[in-house]
């Protein structure tokens, strides 16, 4: 828990800029094609429930900007996320009751539309029902992803690369279209040691996404691991390589959407979570021209730190993380924080300012089956040759006999008693 025993780590003064500066190159960019206001959540709360008759507003805000483009390549601005600045959705401050009466109003009535344009229009609003009809249809029940047999998924693919010579970004799960078209995308980002990966890490991914569906208007297009570089030297702390790969045998095999990206373990020092945050900012982006919409245009993706209740907690000891790191994280990204046993993490959120500050960025998820496997707990197990079937995914397990690990370790006992470092 502690990157003050990294190397490299130099403690941040109160209002430090930051030393090395960010890489410009990593820095979130405010062209095209980000669409800043999705970064920025259009300045509503994360989880603000979708609001049908704003979304009502909006199409109809949209259908009438579109009535100008519509022409005979009949390209449509009505059921997507718009790309030009003039067409974004209203942010949430902007919205007044001014605003309704313009929406409701008639006089404002496109009046170089054909009736032939209005149709289309119509037609445009039923097929954007029909859609959300379909998909809420779908949702019902156990989701056909959750039950496919993954463990036909062939043995020993090995995706990412043992050096960052070698490196490659992992898109093989990343959806690369939005399905639903009243949705924004989203990808979430798990920074952690997962020394090893537990199924209470890959549970945090499933609670995760049920909270996004439920309560937000956000789509989610890909998972990723980024298992901590070895310099961060805490205790128990594999290999990195070991770590990454036994990540990848636990999503290959147990989830059809979470991937491992080796990105900042292999580097040659700590990387800040800021930066890891950049990096797939940058991969996914600004390299990459975010992803498709349903219209064939593209849009970006939103990207969100998720972290345990005790990582977030760490946010407000002093010397670890940097004040510009944490509004860069908490503003420009956000954080969907899974509550830990016995930590209080919404009394945290309201006496943390930086926190609070960006609260709309921030999505607390309530487990509502608790599970707090612990990762140091799995490494005594091992250690005292006891079982941790079930704990951990087999293919996991598997890998730490053939690879003895975790067995000529020692952990001090507070560690291991829970009072972590
Ligand atoms: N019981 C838990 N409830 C919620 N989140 C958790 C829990 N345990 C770990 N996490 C979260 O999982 C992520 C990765 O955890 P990480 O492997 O770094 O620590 P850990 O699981 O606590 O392992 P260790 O026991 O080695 O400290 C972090 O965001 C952490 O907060
Ligand atoms: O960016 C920072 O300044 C920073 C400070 C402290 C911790 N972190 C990250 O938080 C994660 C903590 O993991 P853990 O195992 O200590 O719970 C790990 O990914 C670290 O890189 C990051």
């Amino acid at each position: 828990m502690d990157p003050t025993k990294a190397p490299d780590f130099k403690p941040p003064a109160k209002d430090e800029q930051l030393n090395p500066p960010p890489d410009p190159t990593s820095s979130i960019p405010n062209s095209d094609p980000i669409i800043p206001y999705v970064l920025a959540d259009n300045n509503e709360s994360i989880d603000a429930p979708f609001n049908l008759e704003m979304n009502k507003k909006i199409k109809s805000r949209i259908n009438k900007s579109s009535f100008s483009h519509v022409g005979s390549s009949n390209r449509s601005q009505s059921n997507h996320i718009p790309l030009n600045e003039n067409e974004f959705q209203p942010l949430s401050a902007d919205i007044s009751s001014n605003d309704d009466d313009e929406f409701s109003s008639d006089k404002d009535a496109p009046t170089t539309a054909s009736q032939n344009d209005i149709r289309t229009v119509e037609e445009k609003l039923k097929l954007i029902k029909d859609t959300e009809e379909q998909i809420r249809a779908i949702k019902i029940g156990v989701q056909k992803n959750q039950i496919a047999d993954l463990e036909e998924v062939p043995h020993g693919i090995v995706r990412q690369a043992k050096s960052i010579e070698n490196y490659e970004f992992p898109t093989h799960r990343l959806s690369n279209k939005l399905h639903n078209p009243n949705k924004l995308p989203l990808v979430i980002v798990a920074c952690g040691s997962f020394s090893p990966i537990t199924y209470l890490h890959l549970r945090m991914f499933e609670m995760a996404l049920d909270a996004i569906n439920e309560q937000t208007r956000f789509e989610v297009v890909g998972g990723y691991y980024s298992p901590v570089n070895d310099t961060y030297q805490k205790h128990g702390l594999a290999p990195a390589h070991h770590r990454v790969r036994m990540c990848e045998l636990a999503c290959e095999r147990t989830s059809s959407w979470l991937m491992v990206d080796a990105w900042e373990s292999l580097q040659s020092s700590f990387t800040r979570t800021a930066k890891v945050l950049d990096h797939f900012n940058h991969e996914i982006n600004v390299k990459r021209g975010g992803i498709m919409t349903s219209t064939g245009e593209k849009i970006g993706v939103k990207i969100m730190l998720l972290a345990g209740g005790d990582l977030i907690e760490s946010m407000g000891e002093p010397n670890v993380w940097a004040d510009n790191d944490l509004h860069h994280i908490l503003g420009n990204y956000g954080c969907l924080i899974v509550e830990r046993t016995g930590s209080d993490v919404r009394s945290f959120l309201l006496s943390h300012d930086i926190m609070y500050e960006h609260r709309r960025n921030i999505l607390i998820i309530k487990q509502l089956i608790y599970n707090d496997i612990s990762s140091t707990k799995v490494r005594l197990f091992i250690r005292r040759g006891m079982s941790v079937q079930y704990l951990l995914p087999n293919s996991v397990i598997r890998y730490i006999q053939e690879h003895k690990l975790y067995i000529n370790q020692s952990e001090p006992v507070k560690q291991v008693m829970g009072g972590k470092e």
